[in-house]
């Protein structure tokens, strides 16, 4: 169960509208206030965000595969986005190239503004955006820019030799699966997404999954979290 706490609209007084935010004035946060388990009841006027955090190689867009296919969730992945816009060759690109080639994190602007246009273009209203938020900074862009909270965070948390050994042999030629790359991106996943996950833990939003096992293992512990939502 629920419960709005409070409208902060006079604090993102420069809001956009948006698909998602009638303008600044809708802007509402809320807060769980029963156990973490449940879920709040999704409805087709608004959209029902989960987002999907872990550390390089932990699963992410293995499970979010697997959610999609059962509960009918439209797969937003921020690391697929900022990478389709290195190949279509936009002025963001080669920027973009080169941070992720060095582990680190794209300004949050861009990543958003490539979000805000997949959710708007799509009629879904169940989203899971995988890899996203990466930083605080990330976190409160999307607050600002789209004026929506998730309802569901789900977070893999795998040990890091595991998550080396999965990257290592993933063999999809992505630029940033090297093992100095690899490296860093552990650095910064523990320099800034912790702050992200104790945020959203402390709001009672967080689900931590231990990421070990087999794939259909993990989804196991996956599925009684969207059990509630029908297809
Ligand atoms: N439970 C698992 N056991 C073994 N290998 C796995 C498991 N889950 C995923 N993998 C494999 O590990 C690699 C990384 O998985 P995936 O791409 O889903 O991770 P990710 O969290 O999305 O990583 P990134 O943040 O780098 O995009 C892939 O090759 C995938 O097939
Ligand atoms: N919120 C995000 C998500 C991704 N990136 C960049 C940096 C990541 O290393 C890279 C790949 O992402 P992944 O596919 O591993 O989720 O993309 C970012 O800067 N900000
Ligand atoms: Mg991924």
């Amino acid at each position: 169960m629920w419960r709005r706490v409070a409208s902060v609209s006079h604090l993102f007084s420069h809001s956009k509208s948006t698909k998602f935010n009638q303008g600044a004035s809708t802007f509402k946060i809320w807060e769980t206030f029963t156990s973490e388990s449940e879920i709040p009841t999704p409805s087709k006027g608004s959209p029902f965000i989960t987002f999907v955090l872990g550390g390089p190689g932990s699963g992410k867009g293995t499970q979010c595969a697997k959610i999609v296919e059962a509960f009918g969730f439209t797969h937003v992945s921020a690391g697929d986005l900022l990478r389709r816009e290195i190949a279509s060759g936009s002025a963001y690109g080669s920027v973009i190239l080169s941070t992720i080639r060095e582990g680190k994190i794209v300004p949050s602007q861009v990543t958003v503004e490539l979000i805000q246009k997949e959710m708007e273009s799509n009629d879904n209203y169940k989203f899971l955006i995988d890899g996203f938020p990466r930083s605080e900074e990330n976190r409160k862009a999307f607050e600002q820019t789209i004026g929506a909270e998730p309802d569901v965070v789900l977070f893999f948390d795998c040990p890091e030799q595991e998550m080396v050994k999965r990257v290592l042999n993933r063999n999809q030629g992505r630029v940033d699966d090297n093992i100095d790359t690899i490296k860093k991106r552990l650095e910064i996943f523990d320099e800034l997404n912790w702050p992200v996950i104790n945020y959203y833990s402390q709001r009672g939003k967080l689900h931590k999954i231990n990421a070990v096992g087999t794939v259909d293992e993990i989804f196991e512990k996956v599925r009684p979290i969207f059990a509630p939502l029908s297809k």
